[in-house]
C-alpha cells in the first residue's frame, strides 16, 4: 500500500467517529487534508457538520468541498477535531507543526472535548525529537529567543534554524498569524514535558509543536492495517 492510500485508510476510519450535528475541528497538513476530503463527499451527500479550519489552507479546502465553515469565534467549543501529527510516542504525545500550522491547531485541538491522530506508521515512534520541534516564535527580538531557547537546560542545545518559504527565494515562513517558525534539531526529546515547561517559559516562544495530553485517539495505518492507541471508541470522545 502506498503512503497515500495509509492516509487515506486513517482519514476514513477516523470519519466513523464523526456523527451527524457534530463541530468539527479540521486538522492541517497532507494527511489531515485526506479526512477533509472524505467528510466533503459525506457532506455532498446530506451528512450535516459545521466546521473549524486549523489553517487558511484548510479553510480553502473545506469551503470548496462545500463544508459548513464556522469559527471559534462562533464557536467556541467543539466536539472533536481531526489532525495529522509529525511524531507520535506510545503516550500519545505528539510533535506537530511540520506545515507550520501547530499554533492554530493547538488552539482548535485544546478547544475540542477529543481529538483524534491520524497518520500513517512512519510517524510512530519510540521517543519524540528526530523530527525538528518546530516552534512558532514573534519576529522581534528573534536573536534574543533564539539565545534563550539554546541556553535551555536539556541535553542537546539548539537555537533552532529559521524556517524559509522555499530553498531557493531567500525569504523567510511565516504562519497564518505572521509570525515565524524556528526548527529545532533536539535529536531525542526523552522529557516531553520539561521542554514544554522550559519553553513556556520563553517570552518569544508564541507555542511549541509538543502536543502533550491534548490527543485522545491515534489512528495509524500500517501495511499490516489500522492500529488504534488510545481510548476504546466506546467512551470516545
Ligand atoms: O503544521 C502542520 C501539521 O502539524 C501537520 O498535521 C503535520 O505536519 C503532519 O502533516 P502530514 O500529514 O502532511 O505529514
Amino acid at each position: 500500500m502506498s503512503q497515500d492510500a495509509l492516509k487515506v485508510a486513517a482519514a476514513e476510519q477516523a470519519l466513523e467517529y464523526i456523527e451527524e450535528g457534530m463541530r468539527v475541528g479540521l486538522g492541517t497538513g497532507s494527511t489531515a487534508a485526506k479526512f477533509v476530503e472524505a467528510l466533503g463527499r459525506k457532506v455532498a451527500q446530506g451528512f450535516k457538520v459545521t466546521c473549524v479550519a486549523t489553517s487558511e489552507v484548510t479553510q480553502a479546502q473545506a469551503l470548496a468541498l462545500g463544508i459548513q465553515m464556522s469559527t471559534l469565534d462562533d464557536q467556541p467549543y467543539l466536539d472533536i477535531t481531526v489532525d495529522g501529527a509529525d511524531e507520535i510516542d506510545g503516550a500519545l504525545r505528539l510533535i506537530k507543526g511540520g506545515g507550520g500550522a501547530l499554533l492554530r491547531e493547538k488552539i482548535v485541538a485544546t478547544a475540542s472535548g477529543g481529538m483524534i491522530v491520524i497518520a500513517d506508521a512512519s510517524k510512530q515512534v519510540e521517543t519524540l525529537g528526530a523530527f525538528p520541534l518546530p516552534l512558532e516564535v514573534v519576529p522581534f527580538g528573534l536573536a534574543a529567543t533564539r539565545n534563550m531557547i539554546s541556553a535551555l537546560a536539556i541535553d542537546v542545545g539548539c537555537e533552532g534554524d529559521i524556517r524559509m518559504r522555499t530553498l531557493s527565494d531567500g525569504a523567510p515562513f511565516r504562519t497564518d498569524s505572521g509570525n515565524l517558525i524556528l526548527d529545532c534539531h533536539f535529536g531525542r526529546i526523552p522529557a516531553p514535558e520539561e521542554l514544554d515547561e522550559a519553553l513556556k517559559l520563553v517570552p518569544g516562544v508564541v507555542e511549541n509543536g509538543l502536543f502533550i495530553g491534548i490527543a485522545d485517539l491515534a489512528i495509524i495505518a500500517g501495511s499490516d492495517g489500522l492500529t488504534v492507541i488510545g481510548a476504546e471508541e466506546s467512551d470516545f470522545p
